[in-house]
Protein backbone atom coordinates (compact mmCIF):
# COMPACT_ATOMS: atom_id res chain seq x y z
CA UNK A 1 0.00 0.00 0.00
CA UNK A 2 1.64 3.54 -0.73
CA UNK A 3 1.04 5.06 2.52
CA UNK A 4 3.43 5.14 5.38
CA UNK A 5 1.16 2.82 7.83
CA UNK A 6 1.47 -1.23 7.59
CA UNK A 7 -2.26 -2.53 7.49
CA UNK A 8 -2.91 -5.03 9.71
CA UNK A 9 -5.40 -7.90 9.04
CA UNK A 10 -6.76 -8.99 12.70
CA UNK A 11 -8.90 -11.05 11.88
CA UNK A 12 -12.36 -12.34 10.10
CA UNK A 13 -15.73 -13.94 10.84
CA UNK A 14 -18.65 -15.18 8.30
CA UNK A 15 -21.87 -17.00 8.73
CA UNK A 16 -21.95 -20.65 7.61
CA UNK A 17 -22.28 -20.04 3.65
CA UNK A 18 -25.73 -22.05 2.81
CA UNK A 19 -26.66 -23.33 -0.81
CA UNK A 20 -29.69 -20.93 -2.03
CA UNK A 21 -33.21 -21.89 -0.30
CA UNK A 22 -31.69 -23.91 2.35
CA UNK A 23 -31.20 -22.78 5.71
CA UNK A 24 -31.44 -18.83 4.71
CA UNK A 25 -34.65 -19.20 2.97
CA UNK A 26 -35.92 -16.45 5.81
CA UNK A 27 -33.47 -14.57 5.85
CA UNK A 28 -31.90 -11.41 4.13
CA UNK A 29 -28.59 -9.47 3.07
CA UNK A 30 -28.87 -7.21 5.63
CA UNK A 31 -29.73 -10.07 8.68
CA UNK A 32 -26.85 -11.95 7.33
CA UNK A 33 -24.22 -8.87 7.00
CA UNK A 34 -25.38 -7.71 10.58
CA UNK A 35 -24.84 -11.25 12.06
CA UNK A 36 -21.48 -11.98 10.64
CA UNK A 37 -20.57 -8.31 11.92
CA UNK A 38 -21.73 -9.17 14.96
CA UNK A 39 -20.18 -12.30 15.10
CA UNK A 40 -16.78 -10.11 14.61
CA UNK A 41 -17.48 -7.56 17.31
CA UNK A 42 -18.47 -10.13 19.87
CA UNK A 43 -14.74 -12.26 18.64
CA UNK A 44 -12.88 -8.88 19.33
CA UNK A 45 -14.63 -7.57 21.88
CA UNK A 46 -15.51 -4.72 19.95
CA UNK A 47 -19.35 -4.34 21.07
CA UNK A 48 -20.21 -0.10 21.05
CA UNK A 49 -16.87 0.63 19.34
CA UNK A 50 -16.89 3.23 16.80
CA UNK A 51 -15.06 1.67 13.85
CA UNK A 52 -13.70 4.22 11.32
CA UNK A 53 -15.89 2.90 8.38
CA UNK A 54 -17.75 -0.29 7.93
CA UNK A 55 -18.05 -0.82 3.79
CA UNK A 56 -19.85 -3.33 2.24
CA UNK A 57 -22.03 -4.43 -0.24
CA UNK A 58 -24.36 -7.05 -2.19
CA UNK A 59 -24.45 -7.99 -6.10
CA UNK A 60 -28.64 -8.38 -6.10
CA UNK A 61 -29.95 -5.96 -4.08
CA UNK A 62 -33.30 -4.64 -2.53
CA UNK A 63 -34.22 -1.09 -2.59
CA UNK A 64 -35.10 -1.40 0.85
CA UNK A 65 -31.87 -2.45 1.87
CA UNK A 66 -30.85 1.46 1.61
CA UNK A 67 -27.07 2.10 3.06
CA UNK A 68 -26.83 -1.60 3.81
CA UNK A 69 -22.92 -0.95 5.31
CA UNK A 70 -24.66 1.56 7.79
CA UNK A 71 -27.69 -0.43 8.76
CA UNK A 72 -25.49 -3.38 9.38
CA UNK A 73 -23.04 -1.67 11.16
CA UNK A 74 -25.94 -0.18 13.98
CA UNK A 75 -27.33 -3.97 13.84
CA UNK A 76 -24.80 -5.56 15.09
CA UNK A 77 -24.25 -3.35 17.94
CA UNK A 78 -20.85 -1.09 16.94
CA UNK A 79 -21.09 2.35 17.94
CA UNK A 80 -23.84 4.90 16.53
CA UNK A 81 -20.75 6.50 15.26
CA UNK A 82 -19.83 4.24 12.85
CA UNK A 83 -20.18 5.17 9.25
CA UNK A 84 -21.08 2.96 6.81
CA UNK A 85 -20.03 2.90 2.86
CA UNK A 86 -22.36 0.62 0.70
CA UNK A 87 -20.33 -0.46 -2.68
CA UNK A 88 -20.27 -2.69 -4.91
CA UNK A 89 -18.07 -4.77 -7.81
CA UNK A 90 -20.36 -7.81 -8.44
CA UNK A 91 -18.38 -10.78 -7.16
CA UNK A 92 -15.27 -8.36 -6.20
CA UNK A 93 -17.33 -6.68 -3.90
CA UNK A 94 -15.49 -6.87 -0.73
CA UNK A 95 -12.31 -7.48 -1.47
CA UNK A 96 -12.02 -4.51 -3.16
CA UNK A 97 -14.06 -2.69 -0.05
CA UNK A 98 -11.12 -4.53 1.73
CA UNK A 99 -8.30 -2.62 -0.58
CA UNK A 100 -9.50 0.41 -0.52
CA UNK A 101 -10.27 0.73 3.44
CA UNK A 102 -6.59 -0.48 3.43
CA UNK A 103 -5.39 2.94 1.52
CA UNK A 104 -7.04 4.73 4.07
CA UNK A 105 -5.44 3.28 6.68
CA UNK A 106 -2.01 2.81 4.80
CA UNK A 107 -2.20 7.13 4.48
CA UNK A 108 -3.40 8.03 8.06
CA UNK A 109 -6.92 8.72 6.88
CA UNK A 110 -8.50 6.10 9.38
CA UNK A 111 -7.17 3.35 11.49
CA UNK A 112 -10.03 0.75 11.74
CA UNK A 113 -11.94 -0.47 8.96
CA UNK A 114 -14.62 -3.53 8.39
CA UNK A 115 -14.72 -4.93 4.94
CA UNK A 116 -17.41 -7.29 4.42
CA UNK A 117 -20.11 -8.45 1.78
CA UNK A 118 -23.55 -10.30 1.43
CA UNK A 119 -25.97 -12.22 -1.07
CA UNK A 120 -28.51 -13.85 -1.22
CA UNK A 121 -30.43 -15.46 -4.32
CA UNK A 122 -32.98 -16.91 -1.74
CA UNK A 123 -34.15 -13.31 -0.89
CA UNK A 124 -34.08 -12.12 -4.35
CA UNK A 125 -36.45 -8.89 -5.15
CA UNK A 126 -39.41 -9.82 -7.76
CA UNK A 127 -39.52 -7.43 -9.93
CA UNK A 128 -42.03 -6.49 -12.41
CA UNK A 129 -42.28 -5.46 -16.42
CA UNK A 130 -41.99 -1.57 -16.79
CA UNK A 131 -45.66 -1.67 -17.74
CA UNK A 132 -46.89 -3.05 -14.29
CA UNK A 133 -44.25 -0.73 -12.21
CA UNK A 134 -45.80 2.34 -14.56
CA UNK A 135 -49.38 1.36 -13.87
CA UNK A 136 -48.35 1.42 -10.20
CA UNK A 137 -46.05 4.61 -9.79
CA UNK A 138 -49.78 5.95 -11.45
CA UNK A 139 -51.61 4.22 -8.71
CA UNK A 140 -49.93 5.51 -5.94
CA UNK A 141 -49.95 9.24 -7.28
CA UNK A 142 -53.80 8.95 -7.92
CA UNK A 143 -55.90 11.59 -5.82
CA UNK A 144 -59.65 10.11 -7.02
CA UNK A 145 -61.30 6.60 -7.71
CA UNK A 146 -61.41 7.57 -11.15
CA UNK A 147 -57.61 8.43 -11.50
CA UNK A 148 -56.94 4.97 -9.60
CA UNK A 149 -59.04 3.03 -11.90
CA UNK A 150 -57.98 4.69 -15.13
CA UNK A 151 -54.40 3.53 -14.00
CA UNK A 152 -55.61 0.01 -14.77
CA UNK A 153 -57.08 0.78 -17.75
CA UNK A 154 -55.86 -1.71 -20.49
CA UNK A 155 -54.69 -4.18 -17.73
CA UNK A 156 -53.98 -7.80 -18.64
CA UNK A 157 -52.61 -10.25 -16.49
CA UNK A 158 -49.25 -11.52 -18.37
CA UNK A 159 -47.98 -8.00 -17.12
CA UNK A 160 -47.74 -9.81 -13.37
CA UNK A 161 -45.50 -11.95 -14.98
CA UNK A 162 -42.12 -11.24 -12.73
CA UNK A 163 -38.79 -10.68 -14.63
CA UNK A 164 -36.76 -13.38 -13.23
CA UNK A 165 -33.35 -12.82 -11.86
CA UNK A 166 -30.14 -13.71 -13.72
CA UNK A 167 -26.61 -13.42 -13.96
CA UNK A 168 -27.05 -12.37 -17.70
CA UNK A 169 -24.24 -10.02 -18.63
CA UNK A 170 -25.86 -6.74 -20.27
CA UNK A 171 -23.61 -6.22 -23.08
CA UNK A 172 -23.42 -10.18 -24.51
CA UNK A 173 -27.00 -11.63 -23.34
CA UNK A 174 -24.70 -14.77 -22.09
CA UNK A 175 -24.57 -16.00 -18.31
CA UNK A 176 -21.05 -16.19 -16.31
CA UNK A 177 -21.69 -19.81 -17.52
CA UNK A 178 -22.28 -19.80 -20.72
CA UNK A 179 -19.04 -17.54 -21.16
CA UNK A 180 -17.11 -20.11 -18.98
CA UNK A 181 -18.25 -22.68 -21.66
CA UNK A 182 -16.55 -20.06 -24.11
CA UNK A 183 -13.32 -20.01 -22.38
CA UNK A 184 -13.06 -23.44 -21.69
CA UNK A 185 -13.66 -24.44 -25.21
CA UNK A 186 -10.96 -22.02 -26.27
CA UNK A 187 -8.48 -23.14 -24.05
CA UNK A 188 -9.49 -26.41 -24.83
CA UNK A 189 -10.12 -27.40 -20.93
CA UNK A 190 -11.83 -30.41 -20.53
CA UNK A 191 -14.55 -32.04 -18.56
CA UNK A 192 -12.14 -34.51 -16.54
CA UNK A 193 -9.82 -31.61 -15.48
CA UNK A 194 -12.46 -29.18 -14.33
CA UNK A 195 -14.40 -32.44 -12.14
CA UNK A 196 -10.72 -33.40 -10.35
CA UNK A 197 -10.09 -29.72 -9.44
CA UNK A 198 -13.91 -29.69 -7.80
CA UNK A 199 -13.59 -32.78 -5.87
CA UNK A 200 -9.73 -31.34 -5.03
CA UNK A 201 -11.46 -28.05 -3.38
CA UNK A 202 -14.20 -30.51 -1.81
CA UNK A 203 -11.78 -32.79 -0.51
CA UNK A 204 -9.20 -29.99 1.05
CA UNK A 205 -12.73 -28.16 2.12
CA UNK A 206 -13.25 -31.23 4.04
CA UNK A 207 -10.38 -31.48 5.60
CA UNK A 208 -10.03 -27.98 6.87
CA UNK A 209 -13.10 -28.58 8.62
CA UNK A 210 -11.75 -31.94 10.12
CA UNK A 211 -8.62 -29.98 11.38
CA UNK A 212 -10.80 -27.35 12.92
CA UNK A 213 -9.41 -24.48 10.76
CA UNK A 214 -13.04 -23.10 10.46
CA UNK A 215 -13.69 -22.97 14.45
CA UNK A 216 -13.15 -19.75 15.07
CA UNK A 217 -14.01 -18.30 11.47
CA UNK A 218 -17.42 -19.19 11.88
CA UNK A 219 -20.69 -17.35 13.58
CA UNK A 220 -23.56 -19.91 13.30
CA UNK A 221 -26.97 -18.20 11.79
CA UNK A 222 -30.61 -19.72 11.67
CA UNK A 223 -28.98 -22.57 13.31
CA UNK A 224 -26.72 -23.46 10.34
CA UNK A 225 -23.15 -24.15 12.35
CA UNK A 226 -21.10 -25.21 8.93
CA UNK A 227 -21.05 -24.47 5.07
CA UNK A 228 -23.74 -26.75 3.91
CA UNK A 229 -22.17 -27.15 0.15
CA UNK A 230 -18.71 -28.89 1.39
CA UNK A 231 -19.32 -32.40 -0.19
CA UNK A 232 -16.87 -34.99 1.55
CA UNK A 233 -18.45 -37.72 -0.01
CA UNK A 234 -18.37 -36.74 -3.37
CA UNK A 235 -16.60 -38.44 -5.80
CA UNK A 236 -15.30 -38.38 -10.16
CA UNK A 237 -17.95 -40.98 -10.88
CA UNK A 238 -20.86 -39.54 -9.16
CA UNK A 239 -19.62 -36.03 -10.83
CA UNK A 240 -19.06 -37.73 -14.57
CA UNK A 241 -23.00 -38.32 -14.31
CA UNK A 242 -24.26 -34.63 -14.18
CA UNK A 243 -25.66 -33.03 -17.60
CA UNK A 244 -24.26 -29.90 -18.81
CA UNK A 245 -25.89 -26.57 -16.84
CA UNK A 246 -25.34 -24.31 -20.00
CA UNK A 247 -24.60 -25.43 -23.31
CA UNK A 248 -27.15 -28.56 -23.01
CA UNK A 249 -27.29 -28.58 -26.62
CA UNK A 250 -24.32 -28.92 -28.77
CA UNK A 251 -22.79 -31.95 -27.55
CA UNK A 252 -20.01 -30.59 -25.78
CA UNK A 253 -20.71 -28.58 -23.27
CA UNK A 254 -18.49 -29.59 -19.92
CA UNK A 255 -19.60 -26.95 -17.10
CA UNK A 256 -22.17 -28.95 -14.43
CA UNK A 257 -23.75 -28.38 -11.62
CA UNK A 258 -20.32 -29.83 -9.56
CA UNK A 259 -17.97 -28.04 -11.03
CA UNK A 260 -19.43 -24.83 -10.85
CA UNK A 261 -19.96 -22.43 -8.13
CA UNK A 262 -23.70 -23.45 -6.51
CA UNK A 263 -26.27 -20.36 -6.49
CA UNK A 264 -25.22 -19.49 -2.22
CA UNK A 265 -26.50 -17.36 0.51
CA UNK A 266 -23.87 -15.96 2.38
CA UNK A 267 -21.81 -13.45 4.40
CA UNK A 268 -18.43 -12.12 5.77
CA UNK A 269 -16.43 -9.68 7.07
CA UNK A 270 -12.99 -8.75 8.06
CA UNK A 271 -11.28 -6.37 10.48
CA UNK A 272 -8.53 -4.23 9.15
CA UNK A 273 -6.53 -1.63 11.32
CA UNK A 274 -3.34 0.29 11.94
CA UNK A 275 -1.35 -2.04 13.99
CA UNK A 276 -1.41 0.70 16.45
CA UNK A 277 -5.21 0.65 16.78
CA UNK A 278 -4.62 -3.19 17.05
CA UNK A 279 -2.30 -3.00 19.66
CA UNK A 280 -4.09 -0.44 21.81
CA UNK A 281 -7.00 -2.74 22.41
CA UNK A 282 -4.74 -6.22 22.52
CA UNK A 283 -5.94 -7.39 19.19
CA UNK A 284 -3.62 -10.26 17.41
CA UNK A 285 -2.57 -9.10 14.19
CA UNK A 286 -2.57 -12.11 11.60
CA UNK A 287 -0.95 -10.33 8.98
CA UNK A 288 -0.64 -7.20 6.21
CA UNK A 289 -2.48 -6.72 3.82
CA UNK A 290 0.02 -4.83 1.38
CA UNK A 291 -0.78 -4.68 -2.29
CA UNK A 292 -3.82 -4.38 -4.31
CA UNK A 293 -5.42 -4.29 -8.19
CA UNK A 294 -8.24 -4.05 -10.01
CA UNK A 295 -7.88 -4.93 -14.06
CA UNK A 296 -10.68 -4.76 -16.77
CA UNK A 297 -10.42 -6.72 -19.67
CA UNK A 298 -12.52 -6.23 -23.55
CA UNK A 299 -14.66 -9.34 -23.06
CA UNK A 300 -16.93 -7.66 -25.40
CA UNK A 301 -14.37 -7.41 -27.70
CA UNK A 302 -13.79 -11.15 -27.34
CA UNK A 303 -11.53 -11.37 -24.37
CA UNK A 304 -12.50 -14.13 -21.82
CA UNK A 305 -15.33 -12.48 -19.41
CA UNK A 306 -13.54 -14.11 -15.80
CA UNK A 307 -9.88 -14.20 -17.33
CA UNK A 308 -9.22 -9.82 -16.14
CA UNK A 309 -7.64 -11.59 -13.03
CA UNK A 310 -4.75 -12.79 -14.87
CA UNK A 311 -4.07 -9.11 -15.95
CA UNK A 312 -4.90 -7.72 -12.25
CA UNK A 313 -2.46 -10.30 -11.16
CA UNK A 314 0.41 -9.86 -13.56
CA UNK A 315 -0.31 -5.98 -12.97
CA UNK A 316 0.10 -6.01 -9.16
CA UNK A 317 3.15 -8.43 -8.91
CA UNK A 318 5.08 -6.46 -11.50
CA UNK A 319 4.49 -3.79 -9.72
CA UNK A 320 5.56 -5.52 -6.28
CA UNK A 321 8.87 -6.76 -8.56
CA UNK A 322 7.26 -10.39 -7.47
CA UNK A 323 7.45 -13.43 -9.49
CA UNK A 324 5.13 -16.92 -8.68
CA UNK A 325 8.23 -18.34 -7.53
CA UNK A 326 7.76 -15.60 -4.24
CA UNK A 327 4.16 -16.68 -3.52
CA UNK A 328 3.53 -19.26 -0.89
CA UNK A 329 -0.03 -19.31 -1.37
CA UNK A 330 -2.50 -18.80 -3.80
CA UNK A 331 -6.19 -18.64 -3.44
CA UNK A 332 -7.55 -17.94 -6.72
CA UNK A 333 -11.72 -18.31 -6.39
CA UNK A 334 -13.21 -20.75 -8.22
CA UNK A 335 -16.23 -19.21 -9.59
CA UNK A 336 -16.19 -22.40 -12.00
CA UNK A 337 -13.32 -25.02 -12.24
CA UNK A 338 -13.21 -23.95 -15.63
CA UNK A 339 -12.42 -20.58 -15.17
CA UNK A 340 -9.33 -21.36 -12.89
CA UNK A 341 -7.99 -24.19 -15.13
CA UNK A 342 -8.17 -21.01 -18.41
CA UNK A 343 -6.45 -18.83 -15.60
CA UNK A 344 -3.43 -21.14 -15.58
CA UNK A 345 -3.03 -22.08 -18.81
CA UNK A 346 -3.10 -18.70 -20.00
CA UNK A 347 -0.38 -17.76 -17.29
CA UNK A 348 2.02 -20.58 -18.73
CA UNK A 349 1.04 -19.50 -22.43
CA UNK A 350 4.11 -17.53 -24.22
CA UNK A 351 1.05 -15.53 -26.41
CA UNK A 352 -1.23 -14.67 -24.22
CA UNK A 353 1.58 -13.32 -21.57
CA UNK A 354 2.76 -11.57 -24.75
CA UNK A 355 -0.13 -10.04 -26.27
CA UNK A 356 -2.51 -9.66 -23.06
CA UNK A 357 -0.20 -9.33 -19.89
CA UNK A 358 2.59 -7.27 -22.32
CA UNK A 359 5.55 -9.38 -20.92
CA UNK A 360 8.32 -11.41 -22.84
CA UNK A 361 8.00 -14.45 -20.94
CA UNK A 362 5.46 -16.23 -19.11
CA UNK A 363 3.93 -15.57 -15.65
CA UNK A 364 4.91 -19.38 -15.32
CA UNK A 365 3.18 -22.45 -13.45
CA UNK A 366 1.63 -22.47 -10.06
CA UNK A 367 2.61 -25.50 -7.66
CA UNK A 368 -0.94 -27.35 -7.14
CA UNK A 369 0.42 -27.80 -3.92
CA UNK A 370 -0.27 -24.20 -3.08
CA UNK A 371 -3.10 -23.47 -4.46
CA UNK A 372 -6.19 -23.54 -3.13
CA UNK A 373 -4.99 -25.52 0.33
CA UNK A 374 -8.49 -25.65 2.12
CA UNK A 375 -10.59 -25.65 -0.42
CA UNK A 376 -12.45 -22.62 -2.21
CA UNK A 377 -15.89 -21.28 -3.59
CA UNK A 378 -16.36 -24.71 -5.64
CA UNK A 379 -16.84 -26.31 -2.21
CA UNK A 380 -17.49 -23.55 0.52
CA UNK A 381 -20.29 -21.72 -2.06
CA UNK A 382 -20.19 -18.55 -3.81
CA UNK A 383 -22.54 -15.60 -1.90
CA UNK A 384 -21.06 -13.02 -4.73
CA UNK A 385 -20.13 -10.38 -2.60
CA UNK A 386 -19.18 -12.28 0.70
CA UNK A 387 -16.84 -14.08 -1.06
CA UNK A 388 -13.83 -11.94 -1.08
CA UNK A 389 -13.70 -11.23 2.36
CA UNK A 390 -14.34 -15.27 3.01
CA UNK A 391 -10.85 -15.70 0.91
CA UNK A 392 -9.11 -12.86 2.85
CA UNK A 393 -10.40 -14.15 6.39
CA UNK A 394 -9.08 -17.42 5.38
CA UNK A 395 -5.54 -16.57 3.83
CA UNK A 396 -4.41 -14.35 6.98
CA UNK A 397 -5.50 -17.53 9.12
CA UNK A 398 -4.16 -19.45 6.65
CA UNK A 399 -0.13 -17.50 6.66
CA UNK A 400 -0.38 -16.83 10.45
CA UNK A 401 -1.06 -20.82 11.17
CA UNK A 402 1.33 -22.31 8.80
CA UNK A 403 3.80 -19.96 9.21
CA UNK A 404 4.29 -19.34 5.31
CA UNK A 405 4.89 -15.80 4.31
CA UNK A 406 3.20 -14.76 0.96
CA UNK A 407 0.05 -15.16 -0.51
CA UNK A 408 -1.75 -13.87 -3.79
CA UNK A 409 -5.19 -13.63 -3.84
CA UNK A 410 -7.43 -12.84 -6.95
CA UNK A 411 -11.25 -12.81 -7.76
CA UNK A 412 -12.98 -12.75 -10.89
CA UNK A 413 -16.10 -10.82 -11.66
CA UNK A 414 -19.47 -10.07 -13.94
CA UNK A 415 -18.53 -6.80 -16.18
CA UNK A 416 -14.65 -8.88 -17.35
CA UNK A 417 -13.00 -7.37 -14.19
CA UNK A 418 -10.90 -8.50 -11.91
CA UNK A 419 -9.22 -7.92 -8.64
CA UNK A 420 -5.79 -9.16 -6.51
CA UNK A 421 -4.75 -8.80 -3.93
CA UNK A 422 -0.81 -9.88 -1.94
CA UNK A 423 -0.93 -10.40 1.42
CA UNK A 424 1.77 -10.64 4.04
CA UNK A 425 2.77 -12.68 7.32
CA UNK A 426 3.12 -10.38 10.81
CA UNK A 427 6.29 -11.38 12.59
C1 LIG B 1 -17.46 -13.85 -11.19
C2 LIG B 1 -18.08 -15.09 -10.77
O1 LIG B 1 -17.85 -15.59 -9.70
S1 LIG B 1 -19.08 -15.79 -11.90
C3 LIG B 1 -19.89 -17.09 -11.09
C4 LIG B 1 -21.21 -16.66 -10.72
N1 LIG B 1 -21.96 -17.82 -10.30
C5 LIG B 1 -22.85 -18.39 -11.07
O2 LIG B 1 -23.06 -17.98 -12.20
C6 LIG B 1 -23.60 -19.56 -10.47
C7 LIG B 1 -23.47 -20.76 -11.34
N2 LIG B 1 -24.29 -21.85 -10.85
C8 LIG B 1 -25.58 -22.03 -11.23
O3 LIG B 1 -26.17 -21.23 -11.96
C9 LIG B 1 -26.28 -23.28 -10.74
O4 LIG B 1 -25.69 -23.72 -9.55
C10 LIG B 1 -26.22 -24.42 -11.81
C11 LIG B 1 -27.02 -23.97 -13.07
C12 LIG B 1 -24.79 -24.74 -12.20
C13 LIG B 1 -26.82 -25.70 -11.24
O5 LIG B 1 -28.11 -25.41 -10.82
P1 LIG B 1 -29.03 -26.61 -10.28
O6 LIG B 1 -29.26 -27.61 -11.34
O7 LIG B 1 -30.20 -25.98 -9.62
O8 LIG B 1 -28.02 -27.26 -9.28
P2 LIG B 1 -28.16 -27.94 -7.91
O9 LIG B 1 -27.27 -27.20 -6.99
O10 LIG B 1 -29.57 -28.17 -7.52
O11 LIG B 1 -27.46 -29.30 -8.25
C14 LIG B 1 -28.05 -30.26 -9.11
C15 LIG B 1 -27.86 -31.62 -8.49
O12 LIG B 1 -26.48 -31.94 -8.54
C16 LIG B 1 -26.04 -32.37 -7.28
N3 LIG B 1 -24.63 -32.02 -7.14
C17 LIG B 1 -24.08 -30.80 -7.33
N4 LIG B 1 -22.76 -30.89 -7.11
C18 LIG B 1 -22.48 -32.18 -6.80
C19 LIG B 1 -21.29 -32.86 -6.48
N5 LIG B 1 -20.10 -32.26 -6.44
N6 LIG B 1 -21.37 -34.18 -6.22
C20 LIG B 1 -22.55 -34.81 -6.25
N7 LIG B 1 -23.71 -34.20 -6.54
C21 LIG B 1 -23.67 -32.90 -6.82
C22 LIG B 1 -26.94 -31.60 -6.32
O13 LIG B 1 -26.99 -32.20 -5.06
C23 LIG B 1 -28.25 -31.70 -7.04
O14 LIG B 1 -28.79 -32.98 -6.81
P3 LIG B 1 -30.32 -33.16 -6.38
O15 LIG B 1 -31.09 -32.62 -7.55
O16 LIG B 1 -30.43 -34.63 -6.17
O17 LIG B 1 -30.47 -32.33 -5.15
Amino acid sequence: MNGTRKVAIVGSARIPFARGNTAYADESNLSMLSTALGGLADKFNLKGEKIDEVMAGAVINHSRDFNLAREAALDAGFSPRTPGTTMQIACGTSLQAALTLAGKIATGEIDSGIAAGSDSVSDSPVVFGDKFQHRMIDLSRARSAREKLGAFKGFSLGELTPVAPSTQEPRTGLSMGQHCELMAREWGITRQAQDELALKSHHNAARAYDEGFHDDLLVPCAGLVKDNNVRADTSLEKMATMKPAFDKSSGHGTLTAANSTPLTDGAASVLLASEEWARARGLPVLAYLTMGRVAANDFAGGEGLLMAPTIAVSEMLARSNLTFADIDVFELHEAFAAQVLCTLKAWKDPKYCKEVLGRETVMGEIDPEKLNRKGSSLAYGHPFAATGARILGLTAKLLASEEKQRALISVCTAGGMGVAALVERAE
